[in-house]
């Protein structure tokens, strides 16, 4: 009999625009989710052990792509409390993301469900498997190795979820949000195993109950985990998918991140029917033959203290612009900084998600004349688009806002730079400033940017990507000539595109290249 298996993935994410102003309940941030994925294969074993009674139930957690990555738990499941604890801490240290997931999902399915039914669910114990795509840490090493040039074709030949070499806090990580994407599918892949939410909350894009409670669930165990509230965009993405995303007020969290055992009150506080949880997730796509394309450029940045320094700046100029005014000489005051830096950022993210999502449309009402822009837009630069005057009044439409759409993002850059340079921070550092414009010299480039909070982590491009047309040929393909030729600093590539499917997914073992013989691999990394 082949163990019970429920896989579930979910993926990365890039914040493209809205950094920083999505701390703020009033301000969206444009939200792109990723091809690369994290993987959770959680499988009952067959029967239960002989002897198994003299011992408690175990849940095993490996990530096959690590050294010294098992974590094996022991449970004690009662009435009303559950108690997951690591068997033996002395080899792979313990991980507090992997931990808390199980333990407060263990908590939630017994609020849930009877304690017989979980105790049987309960009752063999359960290998989890844990699998990133490549694309989460940074394939330089494994690349340079290999003797192959940092390039998308490259990345393509690498193996899946190649082994790191090292331990997971040793790894270096690109940004596409490795924790909230493991949290998520954890959290939710153990929800489905054990029945706690219905087996088909993943199958419609319309988020189900049971989508709701699994982000809520992920939210609250990611913040346990990093012992914050952040934005939640991250979560967010990998529960939904791409999106123009609004957060909660933390205050929803407030009770079980004071007091995190506090029983009985996790059900009512993860409820989607708890007005607490007031994200709002419009849902977003990139328009049709535009490719996002993501590097990482290795230098890290600490986004904790950029996150301080930017909102210490903000309160100090609202105080100094008299948003909120205190004396008669705030006229005065208003007029040094006549407007919110955050509300003119807002007017160009707002306007860069809106104009993506008319192309869309386009797309869709003139499928002819969209193609045939595309086609010409992609071997000339920006600057240049509007300059052909033979234009029919939809080609016009069509171009124009691809036009704007480079106008909106050039206009986000230049803001969120000057915000970091007023605030301290860097955001857009001069070295990145350097090499987004010399990526948006490249024909075909939309637009760019610093993902999330910005510095020196990576960047993103919106590029045309035509099709039908030979591959040398693409603006994706100039682009990376350039990132290959850049001496200034070392760019490499990540092989993500945005993800299709909205969030969280049920695969099967079979269907994901490299999964199951992951699973089925003894060897640690
Ligand atoms: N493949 C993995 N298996 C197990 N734990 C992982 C894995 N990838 C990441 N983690 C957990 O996530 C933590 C990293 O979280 P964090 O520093 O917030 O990174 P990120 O910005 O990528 O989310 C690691 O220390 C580890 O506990
Ligand atoms: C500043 C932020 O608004 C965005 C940070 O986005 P990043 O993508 O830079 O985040 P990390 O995954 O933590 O590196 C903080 C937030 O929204 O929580």
């Amino acid at each position: 009999m082949a163990a019970r298996t429920t896989v579930v993935s979910s993926p990365g994410k890039v914040l493209m625009a809205g950094g920083y102003l999505v701390l703020d309940p009033q301000y969206s941030g444009v939200v792109v989710s990723t091809s690369s994925r994290f993987y959770t294969v959680v499988q009952s074993a067959v029967s239960a052990e002989p002897g198994h009674q003299d011992r408690p139930i175990q849940i095993s957690v490996r990530s096959p792509q690590f050294v010294n990555a098992t974590w094996v738990y022991e449970l004690d499941v009662k009435d009303d409390t559950v108690r997951v604890e690591q068997r033996d801490v002395s080899g792979s240290g313990t991980n507090k993301f992997v931990h808390l997931a199980i333990e407060r999902t263990l908590a939630y399915a017994l609020e849930v469900r009877r304690v017989s039914a979980l105790k049987k669910a309960l009752s063999v114990d359960l290998n989890v498997t844990i699998l990133g795509d490549n694309d989460f840490y940074s394939q330089r090493a494994q690349l340079a190795s290999r003797k192959l040039p940092p390039t998308i074709a490259s990345l393509s030949k690498l193996p899946p979820f190649l082994p790191s070499g090292v331990p997971v806090s040793q790894v270096n990580k690109t940004g596409l949000g490795s924790s909230a994407a493991l949290i998520t599918s954890l959290v939710s892949a153990l929800l489905l195993h054990l029945e706690v939410i219905p087996s088909d909350s993943f199958t419609s894009e319309q988020p189900s109950d049971g989508r709701h409670i699994a982000h809520n669930l992920a939210q609250y165990v990611h913040c346990l985990a990093q012992g914050k509230v952040g934005s939640g965009f991250d979560v967010s993405a990998a529960a939904f998918g791409s999106q123009l995303y609004r957060r909660f007020k933390p205050e929803v969290l407030k009770g079980l991140m004071d007091n995190a055992t506090s029983a009985g009150s996790l059900k009512d506080t993860i409820s989607p029917s708890n007005k607490g949880w007031d994200y709002h997730v419009e849902p977003f796509q990139l328009p049709p033959q535009v490719r996002m394309m993501l590097a990482d450029v290795n230098a890290g940045t600490e986004t904790v203290s950029a996150v301080q320094k930017v909102l210490k700046w903000r309160k100090e100029s609202q105080d100094t612009t008299g948003r909120k005014p205190a004396d008669k000489d705030s006229a005065a005051k208003t007029s040094v900084v006549a407007t919110d830096p955050w509300e003119t950022i807002n007017q160009h993210n707002k306007a860069l998600s809106q104009l993506l999502l008319n192309l869309s449309l386009l797309a869709k009402q003139y499928p002819k004349e969209y193609k045939k822009i595309v086609k010409y837009i992609s071997t000339i630069h920006a600057s240049q688009w509007m300059a052909f005057p033979g234009f029919s009044a939809q080609e016009s439409v069509i171009v124009d806002t691809f036009e704007q759409v480079h106008q909106a993002a050039e206009a986000i850059r230049k803001h969120m730079k000057k915000m970091g340079e007023d605030a301290g921070v860097e955001i857009e550092p001069d070295k990145q400033t350097k090499l987004l414009n010399r990526c948006l010299s490249v024909a075909g480039v939309i637009g760019g940017g610093v993902p999330g909070a910005g510095g020196y982590d990576a960047i993103w491009l919106l590029v045309i990507d035509p099709i039908d047309c030979p591959p040398s040929e693409l603006p994706s393909s100039r682009v990376e000539s350039v990132w290959a030729e850049y001496t200034e600093m070392s760019v490499s590539p990540l092989l993500a595109s945005e993800s299709v499917a909205k969030g969280l997914r049920v695969e099967k073992l079979e269907d994901i290249p490299g999964l199951k013989d992951a699973v089925e691999t003894t060897e640690t990394a």
